[in-house]
């Protein structure tokens, strides 16, 4: 394995008596959040152009054997809205989930967010303001954003992945003993240490399971310490118990003081209740934000209420997907106004 020989550092097994513990005491408080950031989003809209070609009522098959010429093609171009006019807002301490059934537009939403659309300007339109003003660079440091496909170097331990991205991103004002205590303390943190000498691994080499490299993601931004942390899909291909168990992560970073936004794709039940609000997205549109806790009763007032107890998310990503009674009947959940 090519280990860190080639860039000239030094792991060496930590030693729980030395130098960490006293380390932490004068390293700034790495998971408690020192510049609290909150995130407002007001009418954000996402546009694209799209091209479709249409054959002139000619049949594909036609065309293939008796060749076509350009002026069977007509080219139009079509705007499609990928999100529209989404509104809301999530304060330091508190976890925002952006519910939704697939391409409803979670995640454009959270590059939106994380302001990694604003070279397109003309495709987005909105505000979104941190702290009451405009991002800018020092907010752009302080968002960490964990994608939905992470890429993390394969033949690299848990510990050598995070020592390394320590020494390449946090500040030259910083020791390397320092930022090598940092990634220890984050490692720590997300539950890491059990599996810090085991490699990262890919789909052809056995490494650490799928929640430990989830939390090894969400290390990896946390070593910079954001006030916002954004995440794309975390507990996707979890099991549940590991997907509460990475939102209780999520939840006591929350507490110290991060402001979290994170979509989700089906989250239990108790899940569901660490949601301190959830935006709900259907094709492009929002039909709730608000807190978790109150949906239920939301769409009760609306008419729609489950005819059986059922998981709050499952209620809302039925209503986001348009279903309906009639479409139920025979099995599964139904939906129907409320008596
Ligand atoms: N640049 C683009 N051009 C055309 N269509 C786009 C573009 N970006 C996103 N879309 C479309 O917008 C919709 C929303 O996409 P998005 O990835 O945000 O959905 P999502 O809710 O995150 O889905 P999933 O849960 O499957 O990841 C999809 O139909 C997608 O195909």
């Amino acid at each position: 394995m090519p280990g860190f020989g080639g860039v000239g550092l030094q792991l060496e097994t930590p030693n729980r008596d030395s130098p960490t513990r006293d380390l932490r005491d004068h390293l700034p408080s790495l998971m408690s959040s020192s510049y609290p950031i909150t995130l407002k989003f007001i009418d954000v809209c996402y546009k694209v152009k799209i091209q479709q070609t249409n054959t002139r009522g000619r049949s594909i098959k036609r065309m293939f054997t008796h060749g076509s010429t350009p002026s069977d093609l007509i080219s139009t171009i079509q705007e499609k809205t990928i999100l529209n006019n989404i509104t809301g807002v999530v304060s330091p301490g508190e976890i925002l989930a952006i519910l939704g059934p697939s391409g409803s537009g979670k995640s454009t939403l959270l590059n939106a967010l994380a302001g990694r659309h604003q070279q397109q300007s003309r495709a987005f339109s909105g505000t979104i303001l941190a702290n009451n003003k405009k991002s800018t660079k020092q907010i752009a440091k302080r968002t960490g954003f964990v994608t939905q496909d992470d890429v993390l170097y394969p033949h690299l331990t848990v510990r050598e992945t995070l020592v390394f991205c320590s020494l390449l991103r946090l500040p030259k004002t910083l020791t390397k003993k320092d930022k090598i205590s940092v990634a220890e303390m984050v490692l720590s943190e997300l539950g890491l240490s059990k599996c810090e000498n085991t490699i990262i691994g890919n789909s052809f080499i056995r490494g650490i399971s799928g929640g430990e490299r989830k939390r090894v993601s969400i290390a990896h931004e946390m070593l910079v310490n954001p006030s916002l942390l954004i995440l794309d899909e975390p507990t996707s291909g979890l099991d549940s118990t590991a997907a509460f168990r990475l939102v209780s992560t999520l939840g006591s970073l929350a507490q110290k003081g991060k402001t979290i936004v994170t979509s989700m794709h089906q989250p239990s039940s108790r899940v569901y209740q660490m949601f301190d609000s959830v935006l709900v997205l259907s094709e492009g549109r929002s039909i709730y934000f608000g807190k978790g806790s109150e949906a239920m009763a939301y769409f009760e007032s609306l008419g729609f209420s489950p005819s059986f107890p059922m998981n709050p998310a499952d209620f809302l990503l039925d209503l986001a997907n348009g279903i309906k009674r009639e479409h139920l009947e025979g099995g599964g959940a139904s939906i129907s106004p409320a008596t």
